[in-house]
């Protein structure tokens, strides 16, 4: 199997999201690597993935978990060698399983040597020019694009930092240790583009690129979806088509729907391949606290027509907070209050919260979510974890909550490493409910109705029907807000997806009269269900219950 023989693969991919840090140790010191990883493939083939997205694992400082690169073209010491990554990367090709990394193109640590070359001024005291200098972006001020909005306000009070050695105020959207890229210097897009083709060289399907929205700045805009910003992402896909046909761009541009469909370029112009459906993710937890589906329709039927090369990535959670920056002032007030009970739950705009706990534990919410997900359009991304339904450590500082080690077993440190749980780089999850001596994978592997299985399950049973990945949308009309229908349609058939968001067993009437005449059958048992007729079709649904069906 290989990209180019297969370009648009990524349209009905299943993503998993992972750090390696976190994922499995392999030597026993306490730090997730790549021998672990290596040995976990199997589970995630198993488990019917198809392409595993990768956190950041070049060399950094830490201070972002790895989004503060100090070098773009080799292994963080932690997580192995660089012939380890070869290793794993073969082993996985040989699964089946594709592989696409993290391009944090935005910024570099404080700590990459470009930045530590940049400090020292324009001139040299020799007198020649500082060719570093202008890869990043300075002022002797400090008030330039005071349009720009703080991203991650709960710790920055201001997007320039003064530099002491410098003497000048360089530019940062994220944490002060994270200085911005020059863009407007064309040597700075050559070095990501050869970032970018070192890792593709060695067979990397490709890369999620981080914070594309934030590339260039001009004065007087917000610095953010520049038409600048796109002429370079641009140029990025130009590089990829022509030299490593097949590869995947997946845009992270956490924007409106009418901003972030511009990140997928267009056919004659293309940019990414795929983008985040920011917008969705939220509303689907807020129709769950509503027990009305409304939000969701809506937003979806706002999402601009893309490319027919694109695909859409929909997720429930990620290694980062809940973010509610695409909701409106009222719904993240509802938000909150719904989904952060206690104030340690909130960081910057949104909630540093997992899966299982933010829908307390609950498992017919936590399927209902993770059905929707995947019968959604797009591409869906499950975060490490979520499968077997981890918790969380709202001890840990930042977003670390959600980024503990996976549980494994009940064994030490839940069978993420030799290590004792102090020793480990993120504390092991301990408590009775979520901790690793009751949610694990392998106790969930022994149980035949465990989550884990379940979702195995589901994926499998997704697959075998096209029309998920690639069905055209369309919603089914309802009397009952708590009650999400829609079909997803290829020419081979089309499928019924009815879920009721409420905490109560429903009755609904849907709109099928386009239908009549056709039989529902459930996709699971390939059930029959009463046949359609000219007036609404009546369904009762348990609480949260969902059906997959097909319309025969
Ligand atoms: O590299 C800096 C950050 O970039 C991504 O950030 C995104 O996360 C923010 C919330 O944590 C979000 O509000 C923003 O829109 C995104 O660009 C990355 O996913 C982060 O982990 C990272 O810190
Ligand atoms: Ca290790």
């Amino acid at each position: 199997m290989t990209s180019a023989a297969a370009p648009e693969w990524y349209k009905s991919a299943v993503f998993y999201e992972l750090s390696v840090r976190t994922f499995a140790d392999g030597n026993g010191d306490g730090k997730g690597d790549f021998p672990g990883l290596t040995g976990k493939l199997d589970y995630l083939r198993t488990l019917g993935v198809d392409c595993l997205w990768l956190l950041p694992f070049f060399p950094s400082p830490l201070r972002d978990d790895g989004y503060d690169v100090a070098d773009y073209v080799n292994i963080h010491p932690d997580l192995g060698t660089l012939d380890d990554f070869k290793i794993f990367l073969r082993e996985a090709h040989a699964r089946g399983l594709r592989v696409v990394g993290d391009l944090v193109t935005n910024h570099t640590s404080s700590d990459h040597p470009w930045f530590q070359a940049a400090r020292r001024g324009a001139v040299l005291p020799d007198g020649s020019p500082n060719e570093y200098h202008d890869y990043y972006v300075w002022s002797d001020t400090g008030t330039e694009y005071s349009d720009a909005r703080i991203i991650f306000t709960d710790t920055e009070t201001s997007n320039w930092t003064m530099d002491e050695q410098a003497g000048k105020y360089y530019w940062h959207r994220f944490f002060g240790s994270q200085p911005d890229l020059n863009y407007d210097n064309p040597k700075v897009v050559e070095e990501l583009l050869s970032a970018a083709r070192f890792w593709l060289d060695l067979g990397l399907d490709g890369f999620r690129v981080d914070a594309v929205p934030y590339l260039i700045e001009r004065e007087g805009t917000n610095c953010e979806n520049l038409t600048e910003t796109h002429d370079i992402l641009k140029k990025m896909r130009r590089m990829v088509d022509e030299e490593y046909p097949g590869r995947l761009l997946l845009a992270e541009a956490n924007q409106w729907p009418e901003e972030v469909v511009e990140y997928f370029g267009t056919d004659q112009e293309p940019e990414f391949h795929m983008c985040f459906n920011f917008p969705v993710m939220p509303r689907l937890y807020m129709s769950l606290k509503k027990e009305d589906t409304t939000s969701i329709r809506e937003i979806m039927d706002r999402l601009p027509a893309i490319p027919a090369f694109g695909q859409w990535a929909t997720f429930l959670r990620n290694h980062d907070e809940l973010t509610l920056e695409m909701v409106t002032d009222d719904e993240r007030a509802f938000m909150y209050a719904a989904y952060a009970p206690d104030t340690r739950m909130k960081i910057n705009v949104g909630i540093r919260r997992r899966l299982a706990p933010l829908l307390d534990n609950d498992r017919r919410r936590i399927e209902l979510l993770n059905t929707v997900l995947l019968a959604l359009p797009g591409s869906p991304i499950l975060y490490y974890g979520d499968e077997i339904g981890m918790g969380d450590d709202l001890g840990l500082a930042d977003r670390n909550g959600v980024r503990t080690p996976m549980q494994w077993n009940a064994g030490t440190s839940g069978g993420f490493s030799t290590a004792a749980p102090s020793d480990c780089f993120f504390p092991p999850i301990g408590d009775t409910v979520y901790g690793y001596g009751r949610v694990n994978v392998q106790s969930q592997e022994q149980d035949p109705s465990s989550l884990l299985k379940w979702m195995s399950r589901q994926l499998e049973l997704r697959r075998r029907h096209p029309g998920f990945a690639v069905g055209e949308l369309e919603f089914v009309g309802t009397d009952n807000p708590a009650i999400l229908a829609f079909t997803r349609t290829t020419p081979d058939e089309k499928l019924l997806i009815v879920s009721n968001f409420a905490g109560n067993a429903q009755a609904v009437h849907l709109e099928l009269g386009a239908y009549a005449g056709r039989v529902p059958v459930t996709l699971a048992g390939a059930s029959p269900f009463p046949v359609v007729g000219e007036e609404p079709y009546p369904m009762i649904l348990g609480k949260y219950d969902y059906y997959w069906l097909r319309l025969n």
